[in-house]
């Protein structure tokens, strides 16, 4: 059942049935800026977030969806080699980018030839770019506005790479940033900021499993008083979609 409030929907889900309502609800919007704008942007999370898209790879999607249009960016990203087993590229490469016909040129990873400074610099001047020449839309307030952002979500309720408590979370003029004292190994990362990911029309948060049961019920029935974990900032310009399995819904 889906619990609807402001632009928010929560709804949960027995865990194999994620991926099967995840697909239509990605379908759907990819539909609807590809037949509004000629493109679709989306950003992809590292994590658990790629299995769950293994049914946009099947019937009716795959044959149907036009993934000559979509723009693939990520929303955080390692400073480690394409190659190596950290990478949030090659976890996208090798479970879903390989197997779907989306133009090369249109899968914009993060350089990983540069130093996190370099490569956060860098990936900013590519999307502002890219927002100049309108493939990525633009905001009211200045920041790119991607069509979806696909998240995850850690067991301490971290976003991309904004961890609770550090004051990367608080970043409210880069575009994209780098942090060196990621909690979270691998240290080093470059991640969008919440400008950012808040300025796209929608997003999803795909959580699952006991571990962070916790974290959802305090994004979702936390009070307004508390400290705020970083999943609890997230907040698109038309929805924000939560994606639960009964596990990670247990404490609601
Ligand atoms: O380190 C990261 O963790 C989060 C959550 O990952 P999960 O495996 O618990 O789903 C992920 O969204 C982020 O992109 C990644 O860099």
């Amino acid at each position: 059942m889906a619990e609807t409030k402001n632009n928010v929907v929560v709804e949960v889900f027995d865990k194999e049935e994620i991926a099967v309502s995840l697909a239509e609800y990605v379908a759907k919007i990819s539909n609807k800026f590809t037949k509004e704008r000629g493109a679709f942007t989306v950003t992809l999370s590292g994590g658990s977030l790629i299995t769950h898209l293994r049914k946009l790879l099947e019937a009716p999607y795959f044959d149907t969806l036009e993934w000559s249009k979509w723009h693939v960016f990520w929303l955080d990203e390692r400073v480690v080699p394409k190659t190596h087993d950290d990478s949030n590229y090659k976890l996208a490469y090798d479970g879903f980018l390989s197997k779907v016909p989306i133009p090369p040129g249109n899968v914009y990873a993060i350089n990983d030839t540069l130093s996190a400074e370099g490569a956060a610099d860098d990936y900013e001047t590519r999307i502002r770019h890219l927002v100049k020449n309108n493939v990525i839309a633009s905001s009211s307030n200045g920041f790119p506005k991607f069509d979806l952002q696909l998240l995850g979500m850690g067991p301490d309720g971290h976003v991309a790479s904004l961890f609770p408590g550090h004051s990367l979370v608080n970043e409210d003029k880069k575009w994209v940033a780098f942090i060196k004292d990621s909690p979270k190994p691998p240290p080093e990362r470059i991640t969008l900021t919440f400008p950012v990911i808040n300025s796209s029309a929608y997003a999803v948060l795909v959580v699952t499993g006991a571990g962070k049961a916790d974290a959802v019920h305090s994004a979702l029935r936390g009070s307004e008083t508390s400290e705020k974990l970083p999943v609890a900032l997230v907040s698109p310009e038309d929805e924000l979609k939560w994606f639960l399995d009964k596990a990670a819904a247990s404490k609601l």
